[in-house]
């Protein structure tokens, strides 16, 4: 069941304009970084119950994906983070294809996986976690 209710665009103009062009292009336009493919990730709102749109590194092994919670090493996990584990049933557009998920926190041997694949698309990640003293949560998305 994915997400549904009043889209509510980032009040950051870069990730709303992100969105904006990915969902337009389908993925076609906005859906890289320095090269390197992203997502958009729906969530709900945890607070305002909105639809809220976030562009991610795309992080899969060809069926789930991996969402990851660095926020570029920040010391406090993004907003989305908390939306996800108020409500887990969130939605993601790959390209043209927009399917429906269900996240899991990823820990212990599996988060090591994801954690390898993840830095293997997006190397930074590994900066990002010698920045902050969080634990970056890495999210799996199960096909719902
Ligand atoms: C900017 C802010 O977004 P955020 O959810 O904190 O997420 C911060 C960043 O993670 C987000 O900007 C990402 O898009 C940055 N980012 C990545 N961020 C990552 O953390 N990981 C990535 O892999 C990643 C890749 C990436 C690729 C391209 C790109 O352009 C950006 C990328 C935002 O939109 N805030 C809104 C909405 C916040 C929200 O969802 N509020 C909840 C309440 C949440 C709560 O407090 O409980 C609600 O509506 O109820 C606001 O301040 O009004």
């Amino acid at each position: 069941m994915p997400p549904t209710g009043e889209y509510e665009p980032s009040p950051y103009a870069p990730v709303a304009d992100q969105v904006e062009l990915y969902e337009r292009t389908g993925g076609a336009e906005g859906g890289t970084l320095q090269g390197k493919p992203v997502i958009i990730l729906t969530t709900r709102g945890a607070k305002s119950g909105k639809i809220r749109k976030t562009p991610l590194m795309r992080v899969t092994d060809g069926t789930r994906y991996a969402v990851v919670a660095s926020q570029g090493g920040a010391p406090t996990n993004p907003f989305w983070y908390h939306n996800i584990v108020a409500d887990p049933h969130v939605s993601l557009q790959d390209g043209a294809t927009v399917l429906d998920y269900t996240a899991r926190l990823a820990e212990g041997e599996e988060r090591r996986k994801w954690w390898a694949l993840a830095v293997a698309v997006w190397p930074d990640y590994e900066e990002y976690r010698t920045k902050t003293d969080r634990e970056i949560p890495v999210f799996i998305l199960e096909p719902s």
